[in-house]
């Protein structure tokens, strides 16, 4: 069988995915699976499309730092999957890379400079760029034939007006690089191809507000399918509140920290990255499956701040798209919870949001009452399938 692989490296899960592509690329994967809980309790689960499953834990490696837990993940997939496709005649290899800066707007085949050129934007994502790359390095020491390409959460964004992209502060900083990038631009660009399925074509070439509720968790502002706005920005701490992430925050926060409470760069990088968000103020969990299960009030307040959080940044949103003809949820959150969805439309009614309770507890793919001024929908994003179609364009069969 001809196929594609891709993965999809995160800060605590490696992704994967085994795409036929025989003649073209099929829409369902023949396997998929990701190794969760790296560095704590790594298993991996794949499930093919056979209904086979599959689970085994994953050994500990030798070292006990990140790196280590990461490379450990990465070797163990790719002995498991020389075992589980013994006669798989793979043609190439699609990773999502999170940041691709402000020169790539599509994706690439990659080449040692270009890696080296990915490197550099490792401090602008520690939870996903050395994990992107490093997955890149180990498939090009054991197959170093086979074709990779990076397929960048960046690039859907570029297509922002300038004013979008830009932060007030002085010229020199912008034109060195720090200005608004946006992320999750694979689960736009491909939430961006269902439009005019299920909101029709007229709304889908409107504007329209996707937001992508996950364990990170970001809104994009389209007009036409395109992007003209996002909540994430130079980094993915920006914009929602996240699982463990903080979202936007005074600067004026981070410069008290650092005064007065005497914290460093990488105290406030775990600050901010991992200790905030659901978990920081629940003091339970990153999880919005315990939240929404827990009776504890700090747990429902919470979810409550998710909630205002998401609302305030879809009408801002609102602003940057000139309008709101649809709203969009999608990730596990968007996907799943429907109490969450329930309150940030009841935040949004006065942009002309009805919500259909009833469809709504079904995560029913249209949740709009008929005479809602504002479509509302639920679609589940795909970002493996979307890495998948862009390697295969980039490649060729
Ligand atoms: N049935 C559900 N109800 C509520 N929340 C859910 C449900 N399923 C998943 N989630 C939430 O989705 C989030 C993970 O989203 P996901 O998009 O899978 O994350 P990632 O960013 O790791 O890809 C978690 O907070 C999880 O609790
Ligand atoms: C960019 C980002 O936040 O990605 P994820 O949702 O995978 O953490
Ligand atoms: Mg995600």
């Amino acid at each position: 069988m001809k196929a594609l692989w891709v993965l999809n490296a995160g800060s605590s899960s490696l992704k994967f995915a085994l795409y036929p592509v025989e003649p073209d690329l099929a829409d369902a994967p023949a396997l998929a699976g990701q190794i969760e809980g790296i560095g704590t309790h790594p298993r991996l689960h794949a499930r093919a499309a056979t209904g086979e499953r599959f689970e085994s834990s994953v050994p500990h490696p030798a070292g006990n730092d990140q790196d280590s837990h990461h490379q450990g993940a990465l070797d163990f997939l790719l002995d498991w999957m020389k075992t589980h496709t013994p006669r798989l005649d793979l043609i190439g290899v699609g990773h999502r890379v999170v940041h691709g800066g402000a020169a790539h707007s599509a994706p690439i085949q990659l080449d040692a400079a270009l890696l080296t050129e990915l490197a550099a934007f490792e401090p602008l994502a520690p939870l996903h760029q050395p994990h992107n790359l490093r997955a890149i390095r180990a498939v090009g020491r054991i197959m170093p034939q086979l074709p990779q390409v990076a397929c960048f959460d960046t690039a859907f964004h570029r297509t922002q007006p300038a004013l979008a992209q830009r932060f007030a502060i002085p010229r020199a900083l912008h034109d060195e690089g720090v200005r608004r990038y946006g992320f999750h631009g694979l689960s736009y660009e491909y939430i961006s191809r269902q439009l005019s399925a299920v909101i029709g074509p007229e709304r889908a070439h409107g504007a329209v507000i996707v937001a992508h509720l996950g364990n990170g968790a970001s809104m994009c502002a389209m007009r036409d399918g395109k992007s003209v706005g996002s909540s994430m920005g130079f980094t993915a701490i920006d914009g929602l509140m996240m699982g463990t992430r903080s979202g936007s925050i005074d600067p004026g926060v981070l410069l008290y920290l650092m005064d007065q409470k005497g914290l460093d760069s990488s105290a406030l990088t775990r600050l901010l990255y991992k200790e905030s968000g659901l978990l920081g103020v629940s003091g339970i969990s990153a999880d919005m499956r315990d939240l929404l299960a827990s009776p504890v009030p700090e747990a429902r307040e919470a979810i409550d701040l998710f909630c205002y959080r998401a609302a305030r940044e879809l009408g801002s949103l609102a602003a940057a798209a000139g309008g709101c003809d649809a709203v969009v949820f999608t990730g596990g959150i968007g996907e799943h919870a429907a109490a969450v969805r329930e309150a940030i439309v009841a935040h949004s009614a006065w942009l002309g949001l009805n919500l259909d309770t009833a469809a709504n507890a079904k995560d029913a793919r249209r949740i709009d009452q008929a005479d809602s001024q504002v479509a509302i929908a639920v679609i589940p994003t795909n970002e493996e399938w979307m890495i998948a179609r862009h390697t295969l364009d980039l490649i060729g069969g």
